[in-house]
């Protein structure tokens, strides 16, 4: 047997839903570039979990499912204000929450085609819903009712804050949906394929998903960028801050990737966001900080920033908490997980790797009074 640490450059299942290939990212074919230019978060979960672009009836028809199933059960609130609110992160209580709606849908283990594609809609449009409830009960706020005039980045914004958002803020909230939407096999899909590929159900598939995504060497580092962009405070700082954690040898969140070797296609869409957004909102500080930084990591390390690096920066200005950042991720990464999700049922096989041992050699067992 050879093993691959971490499964590095093993090739575990074939998937139509989108691919990596020399560095360039494709969903169902279609370029990742083109996508953030042109192509609403709708349009791409219809994209994912059908592989062709909508025509404008089949994209009305799932905007209408989806804010359709906008609402969330009563008891979901109450479950919230249950919690020791001020000690739990937002990424555990999503995690604890799509379990808990799982409950009260009457088709969770109901195991046919139909039945899992009516839960994929119901889960991608309630994640916003749990996400922004849990964001305001945690503060002692009501939560906002979902308008179902609006789209899903547009509707998110709004049940965070009450106020209708900015066209500027919807487009940009929007393109960072679209770009974290999916990603081939990585940790959090593969924890959702292993998962369901037990003919477990589509909420454990998405509550065990959401687990692996919560990690700081996963979806948990754009929050950890932040506070590292928070900590360093001024453009001065940079310098100083980062060649220290180098020369300690700790990794500098956003930055590095196990599959892109000369640097992922969706940080440049997410830079010029925030050259942009930091602009308006007067605080380019944050958007000059990470320039800096990323000068000094990729001509230090020749580590070019992930998708998290930018993003952080992007979010901040948009006025979101900081650790609602990767419950934000989920919002968008649950439809490539629930596009694997449905690819992994339509053509099943137990995923069952193996370990190589190197425990002890054959023991032989001694009653416990002869023990030492
Ligand atoms: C959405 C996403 O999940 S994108 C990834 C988000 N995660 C982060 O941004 C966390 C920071 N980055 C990392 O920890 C890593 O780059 C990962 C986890 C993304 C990829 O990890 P791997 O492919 O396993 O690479 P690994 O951790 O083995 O790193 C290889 C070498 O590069 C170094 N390295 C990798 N990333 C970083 C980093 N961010 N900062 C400093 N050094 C780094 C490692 O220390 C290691 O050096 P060594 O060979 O001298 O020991
Ligand atoms: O693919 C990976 O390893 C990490 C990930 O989810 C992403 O970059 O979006």
């Amino acid at each position: 047997m050879t093993t691959a640490r971490g499964l590095e450059g093993v090739v575990a299942t074939t998937s139509s839903v989108s691919s990596i290939i020399d560095d360039t990212l494709t969903y169902a074919g279609y370029n990742i570039d083109d996508l953030a230019e042109n192509a609403s978060f709708e349009e791409v979960i219809y994209l994912l979990w059908h592989r062709k672009l909508p025509t404008q009836t089949e994209l009305d028809e799932l905007k209408q499912q989806l804010s359709d199933n906008y609402d969330l059960p009563q008891e979901v609130f109450n479950h919230f204000k249950m919690y020791p609110i001020d000690k739990v992160h937002p990424m555990a209580a999503l995690r604890t929450a799509v379990s808990l709606i799982g409950l009260y849908d009457e088709e969770a283990d109901v195991m046919n085609e139909e039945a899992n594609y009516r839960k994929a809609v119901r889960l991608q449009a309630k994640i916003p819903a749990l996400v922004t409830a849990f964001a305001r009960i945690r503060k002692g706020q009501e939560p906002i009712a979902p308008r179902k005039d609006l789209g899903l980045a547009a509707n998110f914004l709004y049940m965070l804050s009450g106020k209708e958002p900015e066209a500027v803020e919807v487009e940009a909230f929007d393109k960072a949906l679209v770009l974290h939407a999916d990603h081939e096999l990585n940790a959090s899909t593969f924890t959702a394929r292993v998962c369901v590929a037990t003919l477990s159900d589509v909420y454990s598939g998405v509550t065990a998903a959401i687990s692996a995504l919560k990690g700081p060497l996963h979806g948990g580092a754009n929050e950890q960028v932040m506070k590292m962009l928070s900590e360093i405070g001024s453009v001065d700082n940079v310098e100083p801050y980062i060649l220290s954690k180098l020369n300690n040898k700790e990794k500098i969140m956003g930055f590095g990737h196990r599959v892109y070797r000369q640097g992922d296609p969706r940080a440049k869409h997410l830079k010029e966001m925030s050259r942009r957004l930091t602009e308006l909102t007067g605080e380019p500080q944050w958007y000059d900080m990470s320039t800096q930084i990323e000068e000094i990591v990729t001509s230090q390390k020749k580590l070019p920033p992930n998708v998290d690096f930018y993003s952080a920066s992007v979010y901040h200005s948009l006025g979101i908490e900081h650790d609602l950042f990767t419950p934000i991720f989920a919002v968008s990464r649950v439809s490539g997980w629930l596009a694997h999700i449905l690819e992994q049922y339509s053509n099943n096989r137990l995923i069952r790797p193996r370990a190589e041992y190197t425990g002890p050699g054959m023991q032989e067992y001694v009653p416990i009074g002869e023990r030492k």
